[in-house]
C-alpha cells in the first residue's frame, strides 16, 4: 500500500513539473469557436460573497462568478475559504449556499476551460480544490442548506449534495444532475457514491449512464432536492432560512454526530486517496478522446448561444 501511495506521488509531481510541456494534441485547437471559453485564471478575487448574521446564527454564501459560476479554480478556492470563515465563528451553525447572479444560474459546475487543452501543471492543483471543496462542504460542522435558484449541472449539482437540504425554484428550465456522460466524461467515485446515497443505486445508476439533467419535479420526485419553491410562495431565501432556523434547533453535537454517521467513512476514503483520485482524473481528463469530445461539446454549447 504505502509504495503504491509513493509510486502515486511521484507520478503527481511529474504531472506538476509538466506545465512546461505543450498539450499533446494540438489538432484539437478549435479555438476559433470558442471565443467564449478562453479565460482561465482568475484575477478577480471577488468571487463570492459571505454574509453573518451572530444574531440568528445564520451564515449566507452567495457565488457571483459571472457569467454562469462555473468552478475555476480560484472559484472553489473560494468557496471553501468562505466555508471555512463561517465555521471558524462559533456564533455560527448554518450556513446558506446560493447564487446572486442576475441569471439566477446556481452553478454551471467545473469551468470547462480547466478540462479543455488544460494548462498541465495547473491541472492536479485544480482537481485537488475540487476534492478540497468536496470535502469542506460536504464534511462542515455547520447545517448547510442549498438554496438552487437556477441550472445545477454536474459539480454545481455537486455543490448541493454536499449540503444537507436542497430547496429548489420549480422552473423546468431550471434542471439539476450529474450530466458528465454527456460531456464524454465520468463524475469520480465519491461524487456518484453521492447521488447513489440521495437518490438510491437504481434511480443513480441510470441517471448517471444517460447524464439525466432532471427538471425541478422530476428532481424532488427522486429525492434529488428536498422542496421546491413555486412563484407565488415565499421566497426561496425565506424558505432558507426557515429551514436553517430548524436545524439550529438541533443541539449542534448531535447534529454534528448525525452527519459523521452517514458521511463520516465517504469523507475518509477520499481523503485517504486523494492523491490516486488526482492522479487518474490527469490521465483520464488529457485522453485525446476525452478532448476531442469536449471540444465537441464546447463548441456545441456556443452554437446553442448564437
Ligand atoms: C471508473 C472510475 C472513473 C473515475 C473518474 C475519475 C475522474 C473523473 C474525470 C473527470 C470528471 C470531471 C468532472 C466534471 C464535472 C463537471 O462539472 S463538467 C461541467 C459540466 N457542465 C455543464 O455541462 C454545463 C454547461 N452549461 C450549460 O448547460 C448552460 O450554460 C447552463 C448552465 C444550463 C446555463 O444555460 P444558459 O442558457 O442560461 O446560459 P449559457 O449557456 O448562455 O451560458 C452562459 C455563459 O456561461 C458559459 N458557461 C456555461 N457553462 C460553463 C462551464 N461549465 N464552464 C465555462 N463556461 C460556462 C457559457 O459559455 C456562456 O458564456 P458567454 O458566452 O461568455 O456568455
Amino acid at each position: 500500500m504505502s509504495v503504491h501511495v509513493s509510486q502515486s506521488a511521484h507520478k503527481i509531481q511529474l504531472w506538476r513539473r509538466l506545465g512546461s510541456v505543450q498539450y499533446r494534441d494540438s489538432s484539437l485547437l478549435q479555438r476559433q469557436h470558442l471565443s467564449s471559453f478562453s479565460s482561465k485564471a482568475d484575477r478577480n478575487d471577488d468571487l463570492v460573497t459571505l454574509e453573518a448574521s451572530p444574531d440568528t446564527g445564520v451564515a449566507t454564501l452567495r457565488m457571483h462568478r459571472s457569467p454562469a459560476n462555473s468552478l475555476s479554480m480560484e472559484m472553489m478556492q473560494s468557496i471553501s475559504g468562505a466555508i471555512r470563515k463561517a465555521e471558524s465563528d462559533r456564533k455560527i451553525q448554518s450556513l446558506i449556499l446560493t447564487s446572486s447572479l442576475p441569471s439566477g444560474i446556481f452553478s454551471a459546475g467545473l469551468e470547462l476551460t480547466e478540462l479543455y487543452q488544460p494548462d498541465l501543471a495547473r491541472l492536479p492543483k485544480f482537481w485537488e480544490s475540487f476534492q478540497q471543496l468536496y470535502l469542506d462542504l460536504y464534511g462542515s460542522r455547520l447545517s448547510t442548506i442549498a438554496s438552487i435558484g437556477g441550472p445545477a449541472p454536474a459539480a454545481g449539482c455537486m455543490l448541493s449534495l454536499s449540503c444537507d437540504y436542497r430547496i429548489m425554484t420549480d422552473n423546468p428550465k431550471c434542471t439539476i444532475g450529474l450530466n458528465e456522460s454527456q460531456l464524454g466524461i465520468v463524475a469520480p467515485p465519491w461524487l456518484a457514491q453521492q447521488y447513489i446515497d440521495v437518490i438510491g443505486n437504481r434511480n443513480a445508476e441510470l441517471a448517471l449512464l444517460l447524464g439525466t439533467l432532471f427538471t425541478p419535479q422530476q428532481a424532488l420526485t427522486v429525492g434529488l432536492v428536498d422542496e421546491l419553491v413555486c412563484s407565488g410562495d415565499s421566497s426561496i431565501d425565506e424558505m432558507a432560512q426557515r429551514k436553517a432556523a430548524e436545524f439550529i434547533r438541533i443541539p449542534p453535537k448531535a447534529r454534528v454526530a448525525a452527519k459523521e454517521l452517514t458521511r463520516g467513512t465517504q469523507i475518509a476514503k477520499l481523503s485517504g486517496n486523494r492523491e490516486e483520485d488526482t492522479e487518474f482524473f490527469c490521465s483520464f481528463v488529457t485522453t485525446d478522446t476525452v478532448q476531442k469530445t469536449l471540444g465537441s461539446y464546447l463548441e456545441m454549447l456556443a452554437k446553442r448561444k448564437k
